[in-house]
Protein backbone atom coordinates (compact mmCIF):
# COMPACT_ATOMS: atom_id res chain seq x y z
CA UNK A 1 0.00 0.00 0.00
CA UNK A 2 1.63 3.46 -1.04
CA UNK A 3 2.36 5.57 2.23
CA UNK A 4 -0.36 8.09 0.81
CA UNK A 5 -2.72 5.61 2.47
CA UNK A 6 -1.43 5.83 5.54
CA UNK A 7 -2.95 9.51 6.48
CA UNK A 8 -5.13 9.93 9.11
CA UNK A 9 -8.68 8.97 8.18
CA UNK A 10 -11.12 12.15 8.42
CA UNK A 11 -13.22 11.06 11.81
CA UNK A 12 -16.09 10.36 9.59
CA UNK A 13 -14.11 7.53 7.99
CA UNK A 14 -12.60 5.98 11.35
CA UNK A 15 -13.72 2.32 11.47
CA UNK A 16 -13.38 2.71 15.28
CA UNK A 17 -16.85 4.53 14.86
CA UNK A 18 -18.80 1.54 14.29
CA UNK A 19 -21.92 2.11 13.10
CA UNK A 20 -23.28 1.06 9.49
CA UNK A 21 -20.35 2.63 7.76
CA UNK A 22 -18.51 0.23 9.92
CA UNK A 23 -20.06 -2.45 9.37
CA UNK A 24 -19.58 -1.90 5.47
CA UNK A 25 -16.07 -1.05 5.89
CA UNK A 26 -14.97 -4.84 7.31
CA UNK A 27 -17.01 -6.24 4.21
CA UNK A 28 -15.24 -4.34 2.20
CA UNK A 29 -12.18 -5.59 3.80
CA UNK A 30 -13.29 -9.42 3.79
CA UNK A 31 -13.40 -8.91 -0.13
CA UNK A 32 -10.34 -7.02 -0.76
CA UNK A 33 -7.79 -10.75 -0.81
CA UNK A 34 -10.59 -11.64 -3.95
CA UNK A 35 -9.82 -8.46 -6.12
CA UNK A 36 -6.40 -9.62 -7.53
CA UNK A 37 -4.97 -6.84 -9.10
CA UNK A 38 -7.41 -4.11 -8.72
CA UNK A 39 -7.24 -4.41 -4.72
CA UNK A 40 -4.88 -1.17 -5.47
CA UNK A 41 -7.90 0.48 -5.94
CA UNK A 42 -9.95 -0.58 -3.03
CA UNK A 43 -9.45 2.39 -1.17
CA UNK A 44 -12.05 4.15 -3.65
CA UNK A 45 -14.56 2.41 -1.69
CA UNK A 46 -13.37 3.13 1.56
CA UNK A 47 -14.42 6.22 0.86
CA UNK A 48 -17.53 8.23 -0.21
CA UNK A 49 -17.17 10.57 -2.82
CA UNK A 50 -19.21 13.44 -1.68
CA UNK A 51 -21.00 13.90 1.59
CA UNK A 52 -23.69 16.67 1.71
CA UNK A 53 -24.82 17.89 5.37
CA UNK A 54 -27.92 20.41 4.86
CA UNK A 55 -29.89 22.06 7.51
CA UNK A 56 -33.04 22.44 6.84
CA UNK A 57 -35.32 25.08 8.29
CA UNK A 58 -38.81 25.07 8.36
CA UNK A 59 -41.83 26.60 9.71
CA UNK A 60 -44.17 24.72 11.73
CA UNK A 61 -47.71 24.28 11.21
CA UNK A 62 -47.98 26.54 14.56
CA UNK A 63 -45.90 29.11 13.57
CA UNK A 64 -42.40 28.01 15.46
CA UNK A 65 -39.34 27.33 13.30
CA UNK A 66 -37.51 23.72 13.34
CA UNK A 67 -34.50 22.69 12.14
CA UNK A 68 -33.47 19.32 10.87
CA UNK A 69 -30.36 17.78 9.79
CA UNK A 70 -30.48 15.95 6.43
CA UNK A 71 -27.69 14.07 4.44
CA UNK A 72 -27.11 13.55 0.53
CA UNK A 73 -24.16 10.70 0.36
CA UNK A 74 -22.61 10.33 -3.71
CA UNK A 75 -20.36 6.86 -2.44
CA UNK A 76 -19.16 6.13 -5.71
CA UNK A 77 -20.25 7.37 -9.60
CA UNK A 78 -17.65 5.46 -11.37
CA UNK A 79 -20.12 3.56 -13.75
CA UNK A 80 -22.70 6.39 -13.15
CA UNK A 81 -25.05 8.59 -11.72
CA UNK A 82 -25.64 8.15 -8.57
CA UNK A 83 -28.69 6.13 -7.91
CA UNK A 84 -30.29 5.79 -4.34
CA UNK A 85 -33.68 6.23 -1.60
CA UNK A 86 -34.20 8.79 0.56
CA UNK A 87 -34.98 7.83 4.34
CA UNK A 88 -36.97 9.59 6.70
CA UNK A 89 -35.77 8.09 10.17
CA UNK A 90 -35.71 9.86 13.84
CA UNK A 91 -32.39 7.40 14.07
CA UNK A 92 -30.81 8.24 10.64
CA UNK A 93 -27.34 8.93 10.68
CA UNK A 94 -24.27 10.10 8.67
CA UNK A 95 -23.01 6.71 9.31
CA UNK A 96 -26.05 4.92 8.52
CA UNK A 97 -26.14 6.92 5.13
CA UNK A 98 -23.08 6.66 3.82
CA UNK A 99 -22.84 2.80 4.28
CA UNK A 100 -26.74 3.00 2.58
CA UNK A 101 -25.16 4.95 -0.20
CA UNK A 102 -21.86 2.33 -0.59
CA UNK A 103 -24.50 -0.46 -0.45
CA UNK A 104 -26.10 0.86 -3.32
CA UNK A 105 -22.90 1.09 -5.19
CA UNK A 106 -22.31 -2.51 -4.64
CA UNK A 107 -25.81 -3.05 -5.66
CA UNK A 108 -26.21 -1.48 -8.78
CA UNK A 109 -22.92 -2.81 -9.49
CA UNK A 110 -23.95 -6.28 -8.64
CA UNK A 111 -27.01 -6.74 -10.62
CA UNK A 112 -25.08 -4.42 -13.75
CA UNK A 113 -27.12 -1.39 -13.68
CA UNK A 114 -25.22 1.66 -15.31
CA UNK A 115 -25.48 3.43 -12.46
CA UNK A 116 -23.30 4.50 -9.21
CA UNK A 117 -24.55 4.65 -5.72
CA UNK A 118 -25.83 7.53 -3.24
CA UNK A 119 -28.45 7.71 -0.44
CA UNK A 120 -29.97 10.37 1.80
CA UNK A 121 -32.04 10.89 4.69
CA UNK A 122 -33.65 13.78 7.29
CA UNK A 123 -33.15 13.17 10.45
CA UNK A 124 -37.27 13.33 11.80
CA UNK A 125 -40.03 11.16 12.87
CA UNK A 126 -42.29 11.58 10.39
CA UNK A 127 -45.44 10.37 12.33
CA UNK A 128 -45.08 13.57 14.34
CA UNK A 129 -45.41 15.99 11.72
CA UNK A 130 -48.50 16.91 9.44
CA UNK A 131 -48.73 16.46 5.74
CA UNK A 132 -48.08 19.91 4.69
CA UNK A 133 -45.14 20.27 7.16
CA UNK A 134 -43.61 17.01 5.43
CA UNK A 135 -44.27 18.50 2.14
CA UNK A 136 -41.94 21.98 3.23
CA UNK A 137 -39.27 20.07 4.70
CA UNK A 138 -39.43 17.53 2.10
CA UNK A 139 -39.07 20.84 -0.61
CA UNK A 140 -36.13 22.70 1.13
CA UNK A 141 -34.60 19.51 1.87
CA UNK A 142 -34.43 19.03 -2.39
CA UNK A 143 -33.77 22.98 -2.65
CA UNK A 144 -30.50 22.19 -0.62
CA UNK A 145 -29.54 19.21 -2.06
CA UNK A 146 -30.37 20.42 -5.40
CA UNK A 147 -26.95 21.49 -6.88
CA UNK A 148 -25.36 17.80 -6.53
CA UNK A 149 -28.71 15.47 -7.79
CA UNK A 150 -30.08 15.58 -11.11
CA UNK A 151 -31.11 13.19 -13.51
CA UNK A 152 -27.35 12.68 -14.76
CA UNK A 153 -25.90 13.22 -11.62
CA UNK A 154 -27.13 11.29 -8.72
CA UNK A 155 -31.23 10.11 -8.82
CA UNK A 156 -33.15 9.53 -5.48
CA UNK A 157 -35.84 7.58 -5.04
CA UNK A 158 -38.61 6.24 -1.53
CA UNK A 159 -36.60 4.61 1.12
CA UNK A 160 -37.79 3.76 4.67
CA UNK A 161 -40.88 6.61 5.23
CA UNK A 162 -40.80 7.77 1.79
CA UNK A 163 -42.68 7.09 -1.15
CA UNK A 164 -44.25 7.97 -3.87
CA UNK A 165 -46.01 11.80 -3.18
CA UNK A 166 -42.44 12.39 -1.38
CA UNK A 167 -41.18 12.05 -5.02
CA UNK A 168 -43.32 14.14 -6.59
CA UNK A 169 -42.36 16.73 -4.26
CA UNK A 170 -39.19 16.69 -5.14
CA UNK A 171 -39.36 16.20 -8.83
CA UNK A 172 -41.68 19.65 -8.26
CA UNK A 173 -39.27 21.70 -6.01
CA UNK A 174 -36.25 20.53 -8.24
CA UNK A 175 -38.29 21.08 -11.95
CA UNK A 176 -39.40 24.60 -10.07
CA UNK A 177 -35.65 25.44 -9.52
CA UNK A 178 -34.44 24.20 -13.01
CA UNK A 179 -36.98 25.99 -14.19
CA UNK A 180 -38.16 22.90 -16.77
CA UNK A 181 -39.84 19.88 -15.98
CA UNK A 182 -37.34 17.58 -15.06
CA UNK A 183 -38.84 13.82 -14.68
CA UNK A 184 -35.97 12.01 -14.67
CA UNK A 185 -33.95 13.62 -11.51
CA UNK A 186 -36.13 10.91 -8.69
CA UNK A 187 -37.91 7.55 -9.49
CA UNK A 188 -40.66 5.96 -7.69
CA UNK A 189 -42.86 8.71 -8.82
CA UNK A 190 -46.89 8.48 -9.22
CA UNK A 191 -47.64 6.98 -12.56
CA UNK A 192 -49.02 10.72 -13.38
CA UNK A 193 -45.60 11.95 -13.38
CA UNK A 194 -43.67 9.33 -15.16
CA UNK A 195 -43.52 6.96 -12.98
CA UNK A 196 -42.87 3.25 -13.76
CA UNK A 197 -45.37 0.94 -13.36
CA UNK A 198 -44.41 -2.52 -10.43
CA UNK A 199 -42.08 0.37 -8.77
CA UNK A 200 -44.31 0.18 -5.44
CA UNK A 201 -44.07 -3.53 -5.92
CA UNK A 202 -40.54 -4.13 -7.59
CA UNK A 203 -38.45 -4.71 -4.31
CA UNK A 204 -40.85 -7.18 -2.87
CA UNK A 205 -41.06 -8.47 -5.80
CA UNK A 206 -37.55 -8.88 -6.42
CA UNK A 207 -36.85 -10.14 -2.88
CA UNK A 208 -39.92 -13.73 -4.18
CA UNK A 209 -37.58 -13.53 -6.65
CA UNK A 210 -34.30 -14.54 -5.95
CA UNK A 211 -36.01 -16.33 -2.45
CA UNK A 212 -37.91 -18.45 -4.99
CA UNK A 213 -34.58 -19.10 -6.47
CA UNK A 214 -32.74 -19.90 -3.39
CA UNK A 215 -35.34 -21.81 -2.03
CA UNK A 216 -35.17 -24.36 -4.98
CA UNK A 217 -30.66 -24.80 -4.76
CA UNK A 218 -31.92 -25.43 -1.30
CA UNK A 219 -34.12 -27.81 -2.35
CA UNK A 220 -37.19 -26.06 -0.47
CA UNK A 221 -40.65 -26.01 -2.28
CA UNK A 222 -42.06 -22.79 -2.13
CA UNK A 223 -45.61 -23.90 -1.37
CA UNK A 224 -46.12 -25.22 1.61
CA UNK A 225 -42.55 -23.12 3.02
CA UNK A 226 -42.99 -21.60 6.57
CA UNK A 227 -41.46 -18.03 6.48
CA UNK A 228 -41.10 -14.88 8.81
CA UNK A 229 -40.82 -11.62 8.04
CA UNK A 230 -39.61 -8.48 9.80
CA UNK A 231 -41.27 -5.42 8.94
CA UNK A 232 -43.66 -5.29 7.37
CA UNK A 233 -43.89 -2.61 5.54
CA UNK A 234 -43.16 -1.80 1.43
CA UNK A 235 -40.85 -4.22 1.25
CA UNK A 236 -41.74 -7.07 3.90
CA UNK A 237 -45.72 -6.33 2.88
CA UNK A 238 -45.25 -6.97 -1.08
CA UNK A 239 -42.94 -10.21 -0.16
CA UNK A 240 -45.23 -11.60 1.85
CA UNK A 241 -47.96 -11.57 0.15
CA UNK A 242 -45.99 -12.81 -2.97
CA UNK A 243 -44.85 -16.38 -1.19
CA UNK A 244 -48.19 -15.86 0.27
CA UNK A 245 -49.89 -16.19 -3.63
CA UNK A 246 -47.34 -18.53 -4.16
CA UNK A 247 -49.05 -21.06 -1.48
CA UNK A 248 -46.21 -20.21 1.52
CA UNK A 249 -47.39 -20.06 5.10
CA UNK A 250 -46.41 -16.75 6.35
CA UNK A 251 -46.07 -17.80 10.17
CA UNK A 252 -44.84 -15.10 11.66
CA UNK A 253 -44.45 -11.21 11.03
CA UNK A 254 -43.05 -8.07 13.21
CA UNK A 255 -42.91 -4.70 12.99
CA UNK A 256 -42.87 -1.65 15.91
CA UNK A 257 -46.24 -2.53 17.38
CA UNK A 258 -45.30 -6.55 18.15
CA UNK A 259 -44.65 -9.54 16.79
CA UNK A 260 -48.05 -11.94 15.14
CA UNK A 261 -47.92 -15.76 14.65
CA UNK A 262 -49.63 -18.39 13.64
CA UNK A 263 -47.96 -22.09 13.38
CA UNK A 264 -50.78 -22.91 10.35
CA UNK A 265 -50.00 -19.29 8.52
CA UNK A 266 -51.55 -16.30 8.65
CA UNK A 267 -53.79 -14.44 5.83
CA UNK A 268 -51.48 -12.27 4.42
CA UNK A 269 -54.15 -10.31 2.59
CA UNK A 270 -56.24 -9.39 5.83
CA UNK A 271 -52.94 -8.65 7.84
CA UNK A 272 -52.23 -6.14 5.00
CA UNK A 273 -56.03 -4.48 5.54
CA UNK A 274 -55.43 -4.77 9.28
CA UNK A 275 -51.91 -2.71 8.94
CA UNK A 276 -53.55 -0.07 6.94
CA UNK A 277 -56.41 0.32 9.30
CA UNK A 278 -54.32 0.62 12.36
CA UNK A 279 -50.59 1.48 11.74
CA UNK A 280 -49.25 -2.12 12.57
CA UNK A 281 -49.64 -5.51 12.97
CA UNK A 282 -50.24 -6.10 16.68
CA UNK A 283 -53.93 -7.55 17.52
CA UNK A 284 -53.97 -9.02 13.95
CA UNK A 285 -57.15 -11.53 12.98
CA UNK A 286 -56.11 -14.94 14.25
CA UNK A 287 -52.64 -14.31 15.41
CA UNK A 288 -51.27 -14.84 18.77
CA UNK A 289 -48.67 -12.27 19.59
CA UNK A 290 -45.06 -12.83 21.16
CA UNK A 291 -42.51 -11.26 22.32
CA UNK A 292 -40.00 -9.23 20.00
CA UNK A 293 -36.87 -11.43 20.95
CA UNK A 294 -39.49 -14.74 20.10
CA UNK A 295 -39.88 -13.92 16.61
CA UNK A 296 -36.11 -14.30 16.24
CA UNK A 297 -36.11 -18.40 17.54
CA UNK A 298 -39.08 -19.21 15.51
CA UNK A 299 -38.48 -22.99 13.79
CA UNK A 300 -39.01 -21.58 9.70
CA UNK A 301 -37.58 -22.61 6.06
CA UNK A 302 -37.24 -18.94 4.81
CA UNK A 303 -36.45 -15.92 7.33
CA UNK A 304 -36.78 -12.06 5.58
CA UNK A 305 -35.58 -9.39 7.68
CA UNK A 306 -36.95 -6.24 5.95
CA UNK A 307 -37.12 -3.90 8.65
CA UNK A 308 -33.85 -2.09 9.35
CA UNK A 309 -30.25 -2.57 9.96
CA UNK A 310 -28.23 -4.68 12.19
CA UNK A 311 -31.44 -6.67 13.61
CA UNK A 312 -29.30 -9.92 13.31
CA UNK A 313 -26.45 -9.90 15.57
CA UNK A 314 -23.99 -11.70 17.85
CA UNK A 315 -26.63 -11.68 20.09
CA UNK A 316 -29.44 -13.73 18.31
CA UNK A 317 -27.98 -15.16 15.28
CA UNK A 318 -27.28 -18.60 17.23
CA UNK A 319 -30.72 -18.82 18.21
CA UNK A 320 -31.96 -18.02 14.29
CA UNK A 321 -33.35 -21.62 12.58
CA UNK A 322 -34.55 -20.29 9.55
CA UNK A 323 -32.93 -22.39 6.83
CA UNK A 324 -32.58 -19.13 4.27
CA UNK A 325 -32.57 -16.05 4.91
CA UNK A 326 -32.98 -13.61 2.40
CA UNK A 327 -32.18 -10.09 3.20
CA UNK A 328 -34.94 -7.75 2.04
CA UNK A 329 -33.63 -5.20 4.16
CA UNK A 330 -30.27 -2.98 4.07
CA UNK A 331 -27.65 -4.17 6.26
CA UNK A 332 -29.68 -6.17 8.24
CA UNK A 333 -26.86 -8.66 9.53
CA UNK A 334 -23.87 -7.68 10.88
CA UNK A 335 -20.70 -9.64 9.81
CA UNK A 336 -20.42 -11.29 13.75
CA UNK A 337 -23.22 -12.59 12.78
CA UNK A 338 -23.23 -13.59 9.43
CA UNK A 339 -20.20 -16.06 10.44
CA UNK A 340 -22.28 -17.41 13.03
CA UNK A 341 -25.06 -18.03 10.51
CA UNK A 342 -22.49 -19.02 7.62
CA UNK A 343 -21.17 -21.59 10.92
CA UNK A 344 -24.17 -23.08 10.99
CA UNK A 345 -25.02 -23.33 7.12
CA UNK A 346 -27.87 -21.43 7.24
CA UNK A 347 -28.17 -19.87 3.29
CA UNK A 348 -27.90 -16.06 3.01
CA UNK A 349 -29.33 -14.11 -0.16
CA UNK A 350 -27.48 -10.87 0.58
CA UNK A 351 -29.18 -7.32 0.30
CA UNK A 352 -27.42 -6.38 -2.56
CA UNK A 353 -28.49 -9.14 -4.36
CA UNK A 354 -31.95 -10.09 -2.64
CA UNK A 355 -33.28 -6.39 -2.57
CA UNK A 356 -31.65 -5.37 -5.65
CA UNK A 357 -35.63 -4.78 -7.68
CA UNK A 358 -36.43 -1.51 -6.36
CA UNK A 359 -33.15 -0.01 -8.27
CA UNK A 360 -33.71 -2.07 -11.17
CA UNK A 361 -37.07 -0.86 -11.61
CA UNK A 362 -35.94 2.58 -11.07
CA UNK A 363 -33.25 2.31 -13.72
CA UNK A 364 -36.43 1.25 -15.80
CA UNK A 365 -38.36 4.16 -15.07
CA UNK A 366 -35.44 6.64 -15.51
CA UNK A 367 -34.90 4.93 -19.03
CA UNK A 368 -38.55 5.75 -19.83
CA UNK A 369 -38.71 9.26 -18.52
CA UNK A 370 -35.93 9.49 -21.10
CA UNK A 371 -37.19 7.89 -24.13
CA UNK A 372 -41.12 9.46 -22.81
CA UNK A 373 -42.06 6.00 -23.89
CA UNK A 374 -43.87 3.95 -20.93
CA UNK A 375 -44.12 -0.04 -20.85
CA UNK A 376 -46.75 -2.58 -19.82
CA UNK A 377 -46.64 -3.42 -15.95
CA UNK A 378 -45.79 -7.38 -17.52
CA UNK A 379 -42.66 -6.20 -19.52
CA UNK A 380 -42.02 -4.60 -16.04
CA UNK A 381 -42.22 -7.14 -14.33
CA UNK A 382 -40.35 -10.16 -16.89
CA UNK A 383 -37.74 -7.69 -16.89
CA UNK A 384 -37.64 -7.12 -13.60
CA UNK A 385 -37.47 -11.35 -13.33
CA UNK A 386 -35.24 -12.21 -15.86
CA UNK A 387 -32.16 -9.29 -14.40
CA UNK A 388 -32.79 -10.42 -11.20
CA UNK A 389 -32.13 -14.50 -12.11
CA UNK A 390 -29.14 -13.37 -14.11
CA UNK A 391 -27.70 -11.63 -11.28
CA UNK A 392 -28.75 -14.07 -9.17
CA UNK A 393 -27.04 -17.09 -11.45
CA UNK A 394 -23.81 -15.00 -12.00
CA UNK A 395 -23.49 -14.26 -8.55
CA UNK A 396 -23.82 -18.04 -7.22
CA UNK A 397 -21.34 -18.51 -10.32
CA UNK A 398 -18.42 -16.75 -8.62
CA UNK A 399 -19.83 -18.53 -4.99
CA UNK A 400 -18.97 -22.00 -6.86
CA UNK A 401 -15.79 -20.85 -8.35
CA UNK A 402 -14.07 -18.94 -4.95
CA UNK A 403 -16.29 -21.52 -2.52
CA UNK A 404 -17.58 -18.50 -0.79
CA UNK A 405 -21.12 -17.41 0.37
CA UNK A 406 -23.22 -15.36 -1.75
CA UNK A 407 -22.20 -12.24 0.05
CA UNK A 408 -18.94 -12.54 -0.73
CA UNK A 409 -19.98 -13.16 -4.17
CA UNK A 410 -21.87 -10.45 -4.73
CA UNK A 411 -19.14 -8.14 -2.92
CA UNK A 412 -16.01 -9.62 -5.48
CA UNK A 413 -18.37 -9.40 -8.59
CA UNK A 414 -19.82 -5.99 -7.61
CA UNK A 415 -16.05 -4.69 -6.63
CA UNK A 416 -14.52 -5.59 -9.25
CA UNK A 417 -16.86 -4.00 -12.15
CA UNK A 418 -16.56 -0.98 -9.97
CA UNK A 419 -13.21 -0.80 -9.86
CA UNK A 420 -12.34 -1.61 -13.19
CA UNK A 421 -14.19 1.24 -14.37
CA UNK A 422 -12.12 3.41 -11.62
CA UNK A 423 -8.99 2.15 -13.73
CA UNK A 424 -9.96 2.60 -16.58
CA UNK A 425 -11.63 5.78 -16.25
CA UNK A 426 -8.42 7.04 -15.00
CA UNK A 427 -7.71 9.79 -12.63
CA UNK A 428 -6.40 13.46 -13.89
CA UNK A 429 -9.10 15.81 -15.45
N1 LIG B 1 -38.48 0.75 -0.59
C1 LIG B 1 -37.57 0.23 -1.39
O1 LIG B 1 -37.74 0.23 -2.62
C2 LIG B 1 -36.35 -0.40 -0.84
C3 LIG B 1 -36.17 -0.60 0.51
N2 LIG B 1 -35.08 -1.31 0.95
C4 LIG B 1 -34.85 -1.55 2.36
O2 LIG B 1 -35.91 -2.34 2.90
C5 LIG B 1 -36.09 -2.02 4.28
C6 LIG B 1 -37.55 -1.64 4.51
O3 LIG B 1 -37.87 -0.55 3.66
P1 LIG B 1 -39.37 -0.20 3.26
O4 LIG B 1 -40.19 -1.43 3.28
O5 LIG B 1 -39.30 0.61 2.03
O6 LIG B 1 -39.78 0.74 4.46
P2 LIG B 1 -41.22 1.03 5.06
O7 LIG B 1 -41.10 2.31 5.76
O8 LIG B 1 -42.27 0.85 4.03
O9 LIG B 1 -41.41 -0.17 6.13
C7 LIG B 1 -40.51 -0.41 7.16
C8 LIG B 1 -41.08 -1.51 8.02
O10 LIG B 1 -40.11 -1.91 8.99
C9 LIG B 1 -40.70 -1.85 10.28
N3 LIG B 1 -39.69 -1.57 11.29
C10 LIG B 1 -38.87 -0.49 11.40
N4 LIG B 1 -38.06 -0.64 12.45
C11 LIG B 1 -38.35 -1.82 13.00
C12 LIG B 1 -37.83 -2.55 14.10
N5 LIG B 1 -36.81 -2.07 14.83
N6 LIG B 1 -38.39 -3.74 14.41
C13 LIG B 1 -39.41 -4.24 13.67
N7 LIG B 1 -39.92 -3.62 12.61
C14 LIG B 1 -39.40 -2.42 12.29
C15 LIG B 1 -41.73 -0.76 10.17
O11 LIG B 1 -42.65 -0.92 11.22
P3 LIG B 1 -43.33 0.35 11.90
O12 LIG B 1 -44.17 0.96 10.82
O13 LIG B 1 -44.10 -0.29 12.99
O14 LIG B 1 -42.20 1.24 12.34
C16 LIG B 1 -42.31 -1.08 8.80
O15 LIG B 1 -43.21 -2.18 8.90
C17 LIG B 1 -35.08 -0.89 4.58
O16 LIG B 1 -33.90 -1.48 5.05
C18 LIG B 1 -34.85 -0.28 3.21
O17 LIG B 1 -33.60 0.39 3.11
C19 LIG B 1 -34.17 -1.84 0.08
C20 LIG B 1 -34.32 -1.67 -1.27
C21 LIG B 1 -35.35 -0.86 -1.84
O1 LIG C 1 -34.82 2.75 -6.35
C1 LIG C 1 -33.74 3.25 -6.08
O2 LIG C 1 -33.15 3.98 -6.81
C2 LIG C 1 -33.02 2.94 -4.80
C3 LIG C 1 -33.75 2.08 -3.82
C4 LIG C 1 -32.94 1.99 -2.57
O3 LIG C 1 -32.77 2.98 -1.88
C5 LIG C 1 -32.30 0.75 -2.20
O4 LIG C 1 -32.19 -0.16 -3.03
O5 LIG C 1 -31.84 0.63 -1.05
Amino acid sequence: MSQHNTHALPSYLDPGHLGPWGIYLEQVDRVTPYLGRQAKWVETLKRPKRVLIVDIPVELDDGTIAHFEGYRVQHNVSRGPGKGGVRYHQDVTLSEVMALAAWMSVKAAAVNLPFGGAKGGIRIDPRNYSRAELERITRRYTSEIGSIIGPHKDIPAPDVNTNAQTMAWMMDTYSMNQGATTTGVVTGKPIALGGSLGRVEATGRGVFVVGTAAAEQNGIPVEGARICVQGFGNVGGTAARLFYEAGAKIVAVQDHTGTVHNASGLDVLRLLKHVEETGGVAGAPDSEPLNADEFWGLDTDILIPAALEGQIHEGNADRIRARIIVEGANGPTTPEADDILNDKGIFIVPDVLANAGGVTVSYFEWVQDFSSFFWTEDEINARLERMMHTAYSSVAGVAAQHKVSLRTAAFIAACSRILEAREVRGLYP
